[in-house]
């Protein structure tokens, strides 16, 4: 891997201001996607290193809270400009290690660095409040304080932005922070880590855990010097860790599953479904939990919805990130390989049509072809499960009741889509939507000045915008005698 910065490639793990392997040597090979060559070694740390973090992160939290907002922002902005100044590096350690496309990996990036840029402000804000007491010869005062230590388990599909989405507001708000990245994808944590440090923020403030998750996230959400824990990945592990959470009662964020409905009526710019469809779906090769799941076309357009689309997913080109005009990369591994060729297999077989795609890509990494699914009906797995991957089902449906039936019939609630033109319909279709963000004839939502999060099996409170230090700070009530 050529960086202009060799530095950021850390094999090591970032504890208390120190660079350290595993107590036991122990080390986790991590590979590239696209070609299954290795990217390198992290160490398999487990229960006794994260537990030496913890205590380094409350060590370290004592003196981080006495720092004003203002120190701390100012020391956010300055990881915010290391990191764009990297911005091309940590690009490359993404693309090699998650497998998008560099275009992609530079985005986010950039995405990133705007949660540090957006919380180095927020956390001047945190106002508390005085309020008219209801007995003479008090004052009624609240406090915002920071809750502690932090701990982060994060996935692999947004290696960076994942990171530095929870950090930020934990770092703003005076808080320090564990994080835990995914085993497939741990350089772009540790590169941003690396970063942090030569920003200035002082040692043991923000800390990086490689290895076991099983015995990481135990310690993480079992040890009672952690004080919030912020979990962005499957819905059954989010379960499994708010379980072991609620024995130290813990403040818990959980960015969880997601099956997002595209709906598109008749009176949609269809050219503007189309694409918005093609980057809601295929955007990291269809593994973000915000994607397209379902795409419900109105009968009315249904068929010319799929004349166009099919033409726009054989545009996709799927290649390795690298290379110059590929906008698919592979899917994480030969496991999501196998479960998109399980998924089409079953559409096919209850009278689904492939009609772009279907394929396991004929390329040396874990490539699935892009893929459309027509005529996709209910009783098809893909009308239920999460695919989070590049197969696009769609779907027709009759008129509004219709829409909102289908739309609403799963257990997740995080992103839903809808395109038309009906100012009424609008309004009408977002308050029956059960769902934490609604995209209305757009396709991107996520933007750190703006909650992002769901509801029901999707988890629990939200991130990025105003909201999101909230769950980083306890409220504290002075009751006084004047
Ligand atoms: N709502 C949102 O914003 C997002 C939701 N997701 C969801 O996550 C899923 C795909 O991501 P994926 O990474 O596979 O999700 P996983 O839940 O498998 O992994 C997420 C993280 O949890 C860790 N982990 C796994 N098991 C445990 C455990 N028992 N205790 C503690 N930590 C554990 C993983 O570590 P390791 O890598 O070592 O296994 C990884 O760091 C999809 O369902 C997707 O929808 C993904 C991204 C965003
Ligand atoms: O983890 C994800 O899937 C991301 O949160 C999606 S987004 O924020 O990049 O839209």
């Amino acid at each position: 891997m050529q960086l202009k910065n060799p530095d950021l490639l850390r094999h090591q793990c970032l504890i208390n201001g120190q660079w350290l392997s595993a107590t036991e040597g122990g080390v986790i090979e991590v590979t590239n996607p696209a070609n299954g060559e290795l990217v390198g070694v992290v160490p398999k740390m487990g229960k006794a290193e994260t537990a030496v973090a913890i205590e380094g992160a409350n060590v370290a939290f004592q003196a981080w809270r006495e720092y004003t907002a203002k120190e701390r922002g100012t020391l956010l902005r300055k990881w915010f400009d290391l990191i764009m100044a990297n911005q091309a590096d940590l690009a490359l350690i993404m693309t090699i290690e998650q497998g998008k496309p560099l275009a992609e990996s530079m985005g986010e990036i950039a995405f990133a660095a705007a949660y540090v840029d957006w919380f180095a402000e927020e956390g001047k804000r945190v106002y508390g409040d005085l309020i008219p007491a209801t007995q003479r010869n008090r004052q009624l005062v609240v406090m915002k304080e920071p809750v502690g230590v932090c701990a982060a388990v994060t996935p692999w599909n947004f290696p960076a932005a994942m990171i530095t989405r929870k950090a930020a507001p934990a770092l703003a708000a005076g808080c320090t922070i564990v994080i835990k990245p995914a085993s497939q994808t741990p350089f772009s944590a540790l590169a941003l880590c690396y970063l942090a440090e030569q920003a200035g923020i002082p040692a043991g403030v923000i800390n990086v855990v490689t290895g076991d998750s099983g015995a990481i996230g135990t310690e993480l959400s079992t040890n009672p010097t952690v004080r919030k824990l912020s979990f962005t990945g499957s819905t059954s592990v989010g379960i499994k860790l708010m379980e072991q959470s609620a024995s130290t009662v813990k403040k818990v964020t959980m960015e969880l599953g997601g099956n997002a409905p595209f709906i598109v009526f008749n009176d949609a710019d269809l050219d503007a479904a189309v694409e918005g469809a093609i980057v809601s779906k295929f955007r990291n090769s269809g593994q973000t939990c915000v994607c397209a799941n379902r795409i419900l076309v109105q009968e009315g357009v249904y068929e010319e919805f799929i004349k166009r689309f099919t033409i726009a997913v054989n545009a996709l080109k799927l290649g390795n990130g690298m290379e110059p005009g590929v906008t698919s990369g592979p899917v994480i591994d030969a496991k999501a390989v196998k479960f998109m060729t399980a998924l089409v297999d079953d559409a096919k077989a209850k009278g689904g049509k492939i009609v772009a795609g279907g394929k396991v890509g004929d390329l040396p990494g874990t490539f699935f072809e892009p893929t459309l699914v027509a005529y996709a009906s209910e009783d098809m797995r893909v009308a239920k499960e999460e695919i989070f991957g590049p197969i696009a089902p769609v779907f027709a449906f009759k008129d509004e009741a219709d829409a909102i039936r289908l739309a609403n019939d799963t257990e997740y609630g995080l992103a839903c889509y809808l395109y038309t033109n009906d100012n009424k319909r609008i309004w009408k279709m977002s308050s029956k939507l059960e769902y934490g963000m609604v995209g209305i004839n757009v396709s991107l939502v996520a933007t750190e000045v703006a909650p992002f999060g769901g509801m029901k099996a999707s988890g629990v409170g939200r991130e990025g915008s105003k909201y999101g230090i909230d769950d980083y700070l306890e409220i504290k009530y002075l009751c006084i005698e004047t």
